[in-house]
């Protein structure tokens, strides 16, 4: 399929034209235009307008409407998008299959149902006056949308993240102008013509794309007419958005990178700690946000755990690539570094061979580390591969101590029989999620989004409709 811009309801492809690679063969693939600054000028104008047309009047109800005619159109390509997505990111197709299209459709029928019959006055109250002894007033309060809402998205989970924030935004009654990643712009493309087919009015959606710095990522989070902005992706790059964004004050909502820890105690169900520990570092190679990178685990049960994680490393097979070569030389340079710093490599460490177009790609072997001092650079740094360093712990108070020795605070799980220590240690992690017996277990209503350097404020659910949209306070004199 053509990659296209989507700009003020028509399908554009001005700009140059740059390649986009398979990750699995690293052959060339297709190209995807640069969007001039003029062609985020013109999206950013058309989003203005749709705010004052047809867009802007629709109801809850009707918005609720179009949400889910948008869901039901992610569902009648199914299988162009999960084409798509493995195409874009040389993931296994039975995880796009069964993560990234399902909850693409899944985010706006969340929105869709959440925003059903919802009521436009968050409350009323009637409370007496306290200025100037004006006596009783009555008090409500309405939300409006922000206006235009700039969405950038990353490569990793690349419809996922996007739909995660176009739906609330749109929900909420902004117009949007989306810059997926210019790694992975498929899905986006696809998606812009499944909002067409729904119908939703000319500018209430449009989608730019090309690269970040210097770019059209940078062109539309410096865009004065820009009300606020969405971004997952790297914790430099979210500093490098809000420098960008500050001469206009523009609010921020920021999903950054972490370096998740896992708290492993002795009275665990060890096998199912093992089995949770594969998925939380290596699934999708480890290349998500929530992916487990340190591993802490109780001393009388670390020498099996090691054992066991180790060798399902081994074991493991299918795995997809990292998103480039520049992405995958990052991930070896870590693996180096690694054994400079003194590590262990349990597991993995290299890159795989596999006698097949594969080894033109950009795989990288799952990787197990033991032997680390907390200060080493790989402990530290979120690496954003297929790797884990393991490392033991004695007592409850070193483990948490260890859990929140990080500039991040994103996901953190914790393995445990003992329900009174998973309801201690869960609060004292400091990390915006803490799952207890698992991992990426998701309700889509609930807060998400990381402390510390791993983010600012939260998604999901009411969450995003907040941040996506202004109380104003009526106050009546009675
Ligand atoms: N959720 C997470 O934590 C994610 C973390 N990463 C990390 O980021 C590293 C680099 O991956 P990238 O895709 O390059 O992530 P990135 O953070 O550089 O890019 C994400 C998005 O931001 C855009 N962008 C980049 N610089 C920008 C700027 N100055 N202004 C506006 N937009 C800009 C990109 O075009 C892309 O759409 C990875 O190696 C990984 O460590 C990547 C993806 C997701
Ligand atoms: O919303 C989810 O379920 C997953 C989110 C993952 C990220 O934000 C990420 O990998 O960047």
């Amino acid at each position: 399929m053509r990659v296209r811009h989507y700009v003020g309801g028509g399908f554009r492809t001005d700009g140059a034209p740059f390649a986009l690679v398979d990750p699995v063969t690293g052959g060339e693939v297709g190209t995807a235009p640069e969007a001039p600054r003029a062609l985020v000028d013109e999206a950013v104008r058309s989003a203005r307008a749709a705010l004052s047309g047809e867009w802007g009047a629709a109801s809850p109800e009707e918005r609720s409407a179009a949400l889910r005619r948008i869901a039901d159109g992610i569902d009648a390509r199914f299988e162009e998008f999960v084409d798509a997505e493995v195409r874009d990111t040389g993931k296994p197709r039975e995880l796009a299959a069964t993560v990234d299209i399902p909850r693409a459709a899944g985010n706006f029928r969340a929105y869709a149902d959440l925003l059903y019959g919802r009521p436009e006055r968050a409350y009323s109250t009637r409370v007496p006056g306290w200025s100037g002894g004006a006596g009783q007033a009555l008090n409500y309060t309405v939300r409006r949308p922000l206006g235009v809402v700039a969405i950038i998205s990353p490569w990793n989970l690349p419809l996922l993240l996007l739909t995660w924030k176009v739906a609330p935004a749109l929900a909420a009654g902004n117009a949007v102008v989306a810059k997926p990643s210019e790694e992975t712009p498929t899905t986006a493309t696809l998606l812009a013509e499944v909002i067409h087919e729904a119908g939703l009015p000319a500018g209430a959606f449009n989608l730019v794309h090309g690269h970040g710095a210097d770019a059209a990522g940078a062109f539309l989070t410096g865009h004065p007419g820009v009300d606020a902005i969405a971004f997952t992706g790297e914790s430099a790059t979210g500093a490098a958005i809000m420098r960008n964004a500050a001469d206009h004050v523009t609010p921020v909502s920021f999903e950054l990178g972490g370096k998740n820890p896992a708290l492993v105690f002795a009275d665990a169900d060890l096998e199912a700690a093992v089995d949770g520990t594969v998925r939380s570092s290596f699934t999708h190679s480890g290349q998500i946000c929530l992916c487990t990178e340190r591993v802490y685990v109780e001393r009388p049960v670390f020498d099996e755990f090691v054992e066991r994680l180790g060798e399902r490393a081994r074991k493991l097979d299918g795995y997809g690539p990292m998103i480039s070569a520049a992405h995958r030389d990052k991930v070896l340079s870590y693996y180096r570094l690694a054994v400079e710093e003194g590590a262990t490599v349990v597991a993995g460490g290299g890159v795989p061979v596999f006698g097949d177009d594969r080894d033109n790609g950009f795989h990288v072997e799952p990787t197990v580390l033991t032997g680390l001092p907390e200060q080493a650079r790989t402990v530290r740094e979120e690496i954003f591969g297929p790797v884990c360093h393991v490392a033991p712990f004695d007592t409850e108070e070193e483990a948490v101590r260890l859990a929140n020795d990080s500039e991040y605070g994103l996901a953190a799980t914790v393995w445990t029989r003992d329900l009174s220590r998973a309801h201690r240690v869960a609060p004292r992690i400091e990390s915006g999620i803490v799952w207890v017996n698992c991992w990426n277990l998701r309700d889509l209503r609930t807060p998400f989004g990381g402390v510390k350097a791993s983010g600012i404020g939260r998604e999901g659910g009411e969450y995003s409709l907040d941040f996506f949209s202004e109380p104003v306070n009526v106050c009546i004199q009675i």
